[in-house]
C-alpha cells in the first residue's frame, strides 16, 4: 500500500492538489535528522511509515470510537448539556452556511464541546491505566522502590478522587468550561489523565481531539440522537481499553 501510494505521488502531475490523508502526509514528510553535527532532511522510510500507521490503528481506533459512544450516552442522558452544546454548535457552525467542512479555527471555538469530551473521559477513561517501571532505586511516597518496580497508574481512581473532583459522581462539563475563556482555572487540569504524561504521552492526542470535536459537531449539528431506552445505564467492559458493550440509539435528521 505504501509503495503503491509512493508511486502514485511520484507520477502525479504538479498541478494536482496533494491529498492530506495520513499516508500521503507521512510519505511527503521530511524528517529533520541529525547526522554528524549537520541537520539533514531525510524522507520517512517505508518501515517508519508502516510502524507509524500501525501505531495509529492500534492506538487510535478503539479509543476514539468508544469515547464517542460514551459522549453520546452522557449527552443524551443530560438534556441541559445537550441544549448548551447545540447552541454552541449552531452559533459557531450555522446551518445556513454552505460550508461542509470544519476548519481548525472553527474547532477552537467549540470550547463547551471540548469540555464535554474531557468530562466524559473523566467519568469513563477509555484507557483505564498506564504503567511505569523504575530504572533505578527511587523513593516515592516515603518508600524506597528497587529498580524494575512496575507502577500501575489507575485512571479510574484518579478521575474519581473527591480531593481533586468535588461531586465526582456528577457529570458536569462546566468543570472544564468557563464563559470567560481567559480564566485559566478551566480547560486543562493536571489530574485529568486523558492522554497520560511525560515521554510516553499519547502522540495521537491532538488528532484524537480533532476527530472527536469534528464528529460531535457534525453528528449533532445534523441529527437528533436519542437513547432507545433513556433509563438504561451505560454498559462497559474495561480491559486494556474501556469498551462500550452496547448502546442503542435512535437517530433522525435534524430539521
Ligand atoms: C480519545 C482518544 C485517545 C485516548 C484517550 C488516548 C489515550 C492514551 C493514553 C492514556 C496513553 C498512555 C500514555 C502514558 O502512558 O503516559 C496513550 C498512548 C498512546 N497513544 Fe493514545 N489515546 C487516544 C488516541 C490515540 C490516537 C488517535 C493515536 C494515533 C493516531 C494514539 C496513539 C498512541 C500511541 C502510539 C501510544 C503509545 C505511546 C508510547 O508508549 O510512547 N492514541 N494514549
Amino acid at each position: 500500500m505504501i509503495k503503491k501510494r509512493r508511486r502514485e505521488i511520484e507520477e502525479m502531475s504538479v498541478n494536482v492538489e496533494m491529498k492530506t490523508d495520513m499516508l500521503t502526509s507521512l510519505i511527503t514528510a521530511n524528517t529533520n535528522m541529525k547526522a554528524s553535527n549537520d541537520n539533514v532532511l531525510k524522507p520517512v522510510t517505508d518501515e517508519d511509515i508502516r510502524v507509524n500507521l500501525l501505531d495509529a490503528f492500534l492506538g487510535g481506533t478503539d479509543t476514539t470510537s468508544n469515547l464517542f459512544c460514551f459522549i453520546t450516552y452522557y449527552i443524551c442522558k443530560h438534556p441541559h448539556v445537550k441544549r448548551k452544546m447545540l447552541s454552541e454548535i449552531d452559533y459557531n457552525l450555522p446551518k445556513s452556511s454552505d460550508k461542509f467542512y470544519i476548519s481548525y479555527n472553527d474547532l477552537k471555538k467549540l470550547k463547551y464541546c471540548e469540555a464535554i469530551i474531557k468530562e466524559v473521559h473523566r467519568m469513563v477513561p477509555v484507557i483505564p491505566f498506564s504503567i511505569r517501571t523504575t530504572t533505578k532505586e527511587i523513593e516515592i511516597a516515603g518508600y524506597k522502590w528497587p529498580s524494575g518496580t512496575h507502577f500501575l497508574l489507575n485512571f479510574f481512581a484518579v478521575h474519581g478522587h473527591s480531593e481533586f473532583w468535588p461531586d465526582t459522581e456528577v457529570f458536569n462539563p462546566d468543570r472544564f468550561y468557563s464563559d470567560d475563556q481567559d480564566d485559566k482555572r478551566f480547560g486543562n487540569k493536571p489530574t485529568l489523565m486523558m492522554f497520560g504524561g511525560g515521554l510516553h504521552i499519547c502522540p495521537g492526542r491532538k488528532l484524537a481531539m480533532v476527530e472527536l470535536l469534528v464528529l460531535t459537531a457534525l453528528v449533532y449539528k445534523n441529527y437528533n440522537v436519542e437513547l432507545v431506552n433513556p433509563h438504561e445505564s451505560l454498559k462497559i467492559i474495561s480491559l486494556i481499553t474501556t469498551n462500550c458493550k452496547e448502546l442503542k440509539i435512535r437517530i433522525s435528521p435534524r430539521t
